[in-house]
This record gives structure tokens, C-alpha cells and sequence, in this order.
């Protein structure tokens, strides 16, 4: 049994782990796992290559997997039975997109296009006044009143059911007519049938609003439902087990009190209800990705978990965008179980109607701070307001949320807002950097370190002096700035050389730095052989790149931020900065490329010592950066598009952050490797794994001992004043 399968991973999927050399789990995997597999909402903050993809998707494969298995072999819907002694909303007697809580008690659909409907789990029939509430919990068309097992779930479309709507009017058979007045968020709507007048009232927040419906003669013996249709709505129901908020009518009682010779149960039980059938489209999770390149990373990894699982097989799909969007939709009618994508073009096929959420049972935000941050926040609502909470086979949602800087306001609020309980599997309780990671900085200071005045050979500065004047012998600050861009140019080169470097990522602030570092690196010919990633390249050209730059068939990955997060090129040694991100997170995430997965990795900064004038091109950019030569700064009138960058700044952010002082090293780029690891080798696994083991018990030692001795002296003294016990 291999270690993994003592958390309960199915063999298939440890054989096909083993196989990739993993021999133990790693320390995130070891808690969340079990915590996936037993169903719970996971937050999981744990360092950059730690292994989270592997801690989500081999338990999401592995409950996919089951779940399919449990259908071909026809126990689909054995998963719950509802408890049939309550009145509740039922599970099975609904539709899709509609969810009921656990407690029945409560019903939610987020479909903005259509109504789904649902029914209670039992009936009245023949005699008596019955009376139930319904409160709106959230905004949305609602229609709210009864009908008979044999009616349409969409109540009041059909002579068989009865409604009450938020727009003011009542409805049977499709014949809407003004009735009361309109309700929405927190109107409690009461629900009167009287079998012994043969009328169905409404009341509003306690006032009678009168007859609405007069049932025929003929309709009279039968068994009437309470029932509810939703159109992007939520709705809680009372039927009577708790205090009503309105107290029930004269002569009416809550419906949960009826006389058990009058109550029938909902034919729809679990067996026989909704199908929890797979539909095509319909895939049982979406994990949501920040780039194209982690996207496929991941669904790549999902591809390698699942070799040996068959029979049936899980089909899971890459969406992102830049691909041919047909071949996508081709592949989701065809049948598709586990969607990994990218924000925009999920929510594109999702509108479209071509991806359906009515089966997800999980939602997944990989680097959930960095989507929030770029803005997704709305975008993750609006998707999770659509897929249902409870499943189509009676499980509830689960979400799961990770990142290696999950400690961040937007993220908290989030998971307070959408997710179910969710455990923390955080090791470390704050943002950190791995033990793995030997992160400096070099200061790189125009004033003291004047080669730039000299410099034959350096790399083309980004154009923002263009209008500056700059000359070198004098000091403005504009051409200390330009002379800084000149300098990093060089010291990228230095700390290539110096640490023989055959293998580093490189980040660049811009596209266009990335395109001038990529050309002045080329100009030293083989020596420096190296790749672009960025936003501006095609989609080919980045996967290309990047393919290239894992199988070592370039030296030199250059790119933005867009390459910052997830990405893992397995013992890559080195990283350089050549400008610090103003996101602090990114800088973790950064220098997180390397140190992966207990191998050793060092990653150099370069901090300008002065302010240095960069792009910033925003929304009143009408290029976005394109071609813009507009060298204004955006504090002029009009409005231009570049900023001074405070570099020493962002540092010290950075370090506040993680709470720890970055070391500094001299401009010859030597790193005292002794005070990291003296026996480091870079892209190597570390030698010294885990805690250091012995060297804790031998400090420890000392401080057992005299632990122990206090403990026996406080026995002693304890027998001695208790019993009077004399001990030699
Ligand atoms: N149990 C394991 N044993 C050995 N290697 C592992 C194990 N789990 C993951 N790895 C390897 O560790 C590397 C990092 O894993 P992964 O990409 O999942 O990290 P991560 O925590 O998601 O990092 P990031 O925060 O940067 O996205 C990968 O190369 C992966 O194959």
C-alpha cells in the first residue's frame, strides 16, 4: 500500500502517483486530501510547490471517478433518503437548477434565464385549513402557493398548481392576474388552502390579501403540495415545526400539524426522482485557472492521475481562451466530467448555454487571490450563484480555494460569502516563502556604479526619456532613471555569469522590457539562448516557448507576471528579477519558480536605489501601451502614461509582508551561500530534509531534563503536604 492510500486514494490513482516518483505526500496534500475526500470546503494556503494541484485534483478525480462507477452500476440515486417523517421541501421532486439546503427548509435556484420549481415532501387531502410561510431570503422572481403531485414544477403554468408571484399577480394555467401587491427581500408570504371552503388566500407580512383561487368541485379530493418556482431567487420555508412570524389565521393550522389520516407523502423519493444522470455538458468540476499555461499544467497533471483509473473513464477538457472555441464545444457535447479554464472563456461558453453548472460538485479557485485581484471577483459570484448547492444526487457543493498567498482580505471575504464551513489547511499562518528558496537583493545604484556612462554593449531602455533630455554627466533624476534601466541590463548579465547560470526565469514589469531583455540577451549570440511569455505574444507562441524552455532547449525564460504564478519547470535553479512586482504577493509567487518540490533554488532581485520612471498605461490609454509614446506622467494634466517607481518601497513592503529582512548582496552578485546552506547546489534536492531531526533533540535535551526535574519536585512537595509523606 503506498503511502497516499493510507489517506484513503484509491490504488488506481497511487499507481499512477508512484510512477511519478512521489513517494510521500506532501504536508498539504497529507491534510487536505482526507479533507476533500470527506467532503468538506477547503482553504488551502501552503508555499509555492508545495504541491497543491496534486492536493485537489487527486481527491476530485477520485469522488468524480466514484461517482461515475456508482451510476454505471445503476446506484446513481442511492445517495441520500430524505427523512420522510419532516415536512420539508423535497430533494427529488424539483428540478435541476434548483438547490434545497440540507435542512429542506430552504430553496435557492441562480438560473437567470428560467424557472425552476419544487415541491414539499408531503400533502394534505380531503378535510381541513392549513397555513404555511414563505420568506424571500434574497432578491429575484419568485412565485410561491400549491399544486397536486401531477402538476408542472413551473407553478401556475398548468390547471394543477397554484401561485403566488412577486410581481403581484396570481397564477393557474398560465393566466396571470393582478392580486395583492408586489413582494420582494424579506416578505414573508403566508400560504392558506382551505379544503373545507375549497380556496386557496394568501396573506402579505400578516395582512389577508383574500381569496385567490376557488378550487372546481371536482379538484377537491386532491392531495395539494406546497410549492415554489424561482428565477434567480432564494426563498425559506416554515411549515410550522418553528414559531410562524405571523401567527396562522383563525380556524387554520400549520400545515405540519395536519391530522395524519389527511397528510399523503411526495411520490417523488430518492429512486425515482430527478436523474442524477451525467448530461454531456454538464461537468462534475470546474477548476479555475489565472493563465492559459496553469490551466493546462493543471488538466495536464489530472491527465497523468488518471492512467490506470477505468472503466469508466474520466473525460476532463482544457477552456481557454486563444483556442479554437469550436473544438471546445465539440468536446463538451460529446461528454465531458472535469473542466479546467481560464475566467473569460468558461463564462463564454457558460452564457452560451454550451457548458451547463447543473452537475458541478466541485469549484475549484486555483490562485484564488491573484483572480480576485485581477478583477473575477464578480465573475466567481456570478458562476457560483448559478451552480446548485445541493447536487443532482443529493451532495452538496464543495469549493475549494488555494494559493500560496491566501492571506489577503479580498480571499477571507470570499470564502465568508460563498463557502460552506470551510476548513483552513494553512502550515504556516501567514505568507512565506520555502526553506528552499535562498531569495536576495542587489541594489543597483546609478550614483555609485557610473559604468553606465561607458557602456558599449547594453540593453535598449524602454523610451520613456525619449522626451527627458537625459545625458550622462548630469543628475536628473530622469537620467539616473535611464542609467538604472542601462545598469539592470548589465547586472542581469553579471548575475548569469557569475552564478553560470544554464537555466533561469527572468521577469520583466513590461511587455516591452521582456521583448528588450529577450533581444539584448540574443545579441550575445549562443551564449545566451533564451524565450519571450507574455500577453502580446499568440497563444502558439507561448505554449511553444514555454515547452521549449522546460525541455531545456533554451537557456532563458523571459516574461511578465503572466508566468508568476503556478507555473513549474521541474529544478529550475534560478530566478531573476529585474524589477520588483508592486504586488507584493507576486513577489512570492515569482520568486517561487524555483525551490519546488525540496530542490534548492536561488532568485536575485535587482532594486533600483533611486526612483526609476516606467509605463504605466491604464484605462485612459487608448492603445493600452501599444505603440503609446505618450511620456507624460499620469499625475499630468492631460493625463500621461508613465509613473516613477519606488522600488525601495515595494521592498520594504515585501519584507513587512513576510515579516522577514531580504539579505543584500554587493553588486558583484556573489551570494554568501554558507549562511543559507553551505553545501547548496542550486536545482538539486536539499540535503538536509525535514527538521533537522537531531540537531532538535540534541537542543532539546537540556530543557526535557529540567522539565523533568521540576515535574518530580512537584510531586514530591504535593505527597508532602497532602499525606505528610516523608521521602529521604
Ligand atoms: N507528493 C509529492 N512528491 C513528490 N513531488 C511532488 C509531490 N507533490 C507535488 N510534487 C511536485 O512538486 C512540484 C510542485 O507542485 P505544484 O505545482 O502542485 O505546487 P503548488 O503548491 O501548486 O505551487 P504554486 O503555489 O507555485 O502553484 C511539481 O513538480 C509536482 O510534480
Amino acid at each position: 500500500m503506498t503511502a497516499f492510500e493510507e489517506f484513503g486514494v484509491l490504488s488506481e490513482l497511487g499507481k499512477a502517483i508512484e510512477e511519478m516518483d512521489w513517494t510521500l505526500p506532501t504536508d498539504v496534500q497529507a491534510e487536505a486530501i482526507p479533507l476533500i475526500l470527506g467532503g468538506g470546503d477547503v482553504l488551502m494556503a501552503a508555499e509555492t510547490g508545495s504541491g497543491k494541484t496534486g492536493a485537489f485534483c487527486l481527491p476530485i478525480l477520485q469522488i468524480v471517478w466514484e461517482t461515475l462507477k456508482d451510476l454505471q452500476e445503476g446506484k446513481g440515486n442511492k445517495v441520500i433518503a430524505q427523512i420522510s417523517s419532516e415536512w420539508t421541501m423535497s430533494f427529488f421532486d424539483r428540478t435541476d437548477a434548483l438547490a434545497v439546503t440540507p435542512d429542506g427548509l430552504r430553496c435557492q435556484s441562480r438560473d437567470q434565464q428560467g424557472w425552476h420549481g419544487c415541491r414539499a415532501t408531503k400533502g394534505v387531502h380531503t378535510k381541513g385549513n392549513y397555513y404555511y410561510e414563505a420568506t424571500v431570503t434574497d432578491e429575484g422572481l419568485c412565485r410561491v402557493g400549491w399544486s397536486t403531485q401531477a402538476a408542472r414544477l413551473d407553478l401556475g403554468t398548468d390547471r394543477l398548481g397554484f401561485g403566488f408571484g412577486g410581481t403581484g399577480k396570481k397564477s393557474n394555467a398560465k393566466q396571470f392576474d393582478d392580486y395583492g401587491s408586489a413582494f420582494g427581500k424579506n416578505d414573508v408570504i403566508g400560504c392558506l388552502l382551505s379544503l373545507t371552503n375549497g380556496e386557496i388566500r394568501y396573506t402579505k407580512n400578516g395582512e389577508d390579501l383574500g381569496v385567490a383561487f376557488k378550487l372546481d368541485q371536482s379538484r377537491r379530493s386532491d392531495c395539494y403540495f406546497p410549492a415554489v418556482v424561482l428565477k434567480n431567487a432564494e426563498m425559506s420555508f416554515n411549515f410550522g415545526a418553528q414559531p410562524f412570524k405571523h401567527s396562522s389565521p383563525k380556524d387554520f393550522i400549520g400545515i405540519c400539524q395536519a391530522p395524519k389520516e389527511f397528510v399523503k407523502n411526495n411520490v417523488i423519493t430518492a429512486g425515482t426522482a430527478v436523474d442524477s444522470k451525467p448530461v454531456n455538458n454538464a461537468p462534475q468540476a470546474i477548476i479555475i485557472e489565472p493563465s492559459r499555461e496553469l490551466a493546462e499544467q493543471t488538466c495536464n497533471q489530472i491527465t497523468k492521475f488518471k492512467k490506470y483509473l477505468e472503466n469508466p473513464k474520466v473525460r476532463e477538457l482544457l477552456v481557454v481562451g486563444g483556442v479554437n472555441v469550436k473544438d471546445q464545444i465539440n468536446q463538451l457535447s460529446s461528454g465531458i466530467d472535469i473542466v479546467v479554464g481560464t475566467p473569460g472563456r468558461l463564462e463564454d461558453l457558460i452564457q452560451g448555454g454550451y457548458l451547463a453548472l447543473t452537475h458541478c460538485r466541485f469549484f475549484v479557485l486555483d490562485e484564488a487571490d491573484g483572480l480576485l485581484k485581477a478583477g473575477y471577483g464578480e465573475l466567481i459570484e456570478r458562476l457560483h450563484r448559478q451552480i446548485p448547492k445541493i447536487t443532482s444526487d443529493g451532495r452538496r457543493l464543495q469549493m475549494v480555494v488555494c494559493s500560496a498567498t491566501l492571506h489577503a482580505f479580498e480571499v477571507k471575504k470570499m470564502a465568508e460569502k460563498l463557502m460552506h464551513f470551510p476548513t483552513w489547511v494553512d502550515l504556516k499562518g501567514e505568507d512565506a516563502v520555502p526553506e528552499t528558496v535562498h531569495h536576495v537583493v542587489v541594489m543597483v545604484d546609478p550614483q555609485k556604479d557610473r559604468q553606465w556612462e561607458t557602456l558599449r554593449r547594453h540593453v535598449q531602455t524602454d523610451g520613456v526619456h525619449a522626451k527627458d533630455n537625459i545625458r550622462s554627466g548630469n543628475t536628473t533624476p530622469e537620467t539616473l532613471s535611464e542609467a538604472v534601466k542601462i545598469l539592470k541590463g548589465e547586472y542581469c548579465v553579471r548575475a548569469i555569469r557569475e552564478h553560470k547560470m544554464d537555466r533561469a526565469i527572468i521577469f520583466c514589469r513590461t511587455k516591452l522590457d521582456c521583448d528588450n531583455m529577450e533581444r539584448y540577451l540574443k545579441s550575445f549570440g549562443k551564449e545566451f539562448t533564451c524565450v519571450c511569455l507574455h500577453g502580446d505574444r499568440k497563444p502558439a507562441e507561448r505554449k511553444g516557448n514555454l515547452e521549449m524552455f522546460k525541455q531545456s532547449q533554451v537557456k532563458y525564460l523571459i516574461c511578465t507576471d503572466v508566468a508568476a504564478r503556478g507555473i513549474d519547470i521541474s529544478g529550475l535553479p534560478f530566478m531573476i528579477n529585474i524589477t520588483l512586482p508592486d504586488e507584493k504577493s507576486n513577489y512570492v509567487h515569482r520568486i517561487g519558480r524555483v525551490g519546488r518540490a525540496e530542490r534548492m533554488g536561488l532568485a536575485i532581485s535587482l532594486v533600483s536605489s533611486v526612483p526609476e520612471k516606467v509605463w504605466y498605461h491604464g484605462e485612459w490609454c487608448s492603445s493600452r501601451g501599444r505603440n503609446c509614446w505618450n511620456t507624460s506622467l499620469i499625475d499630468d494634466r492631460p493625463k500621461g502614461c508613465c509613473m516613477w517607481y519606488n522600488e525601495p518601497q515595494y521592498l520594504a513592503d515585501i519584507e513587512d509582508h513576510l515579516n522577514v529582512t531580504i539579505q543584500q548582496v554587493e553588486p558583484d552578485i556573489k551570494v554568501p551561500s554558507n549562511e543559507f546552506d553551505g553545501k547548496v547546489v542550486y536545482g538539486q534536492k536539499r540535503t538536509q530534509i525535514g527538521t533537522g531531526y537531531q540537531d532538535h533533540v540534541t537542543q532539546m535535551a537540556p530543557v526535557v531534563r529540567s522539565l523533568q526535574e521540576l515535574e518530580s519536585q512537584t510531586q514530591l512537595y504535593y505527597l508532602k503536604m497532602h499525606h505528610n509523606v516523608t521521602i529521604a
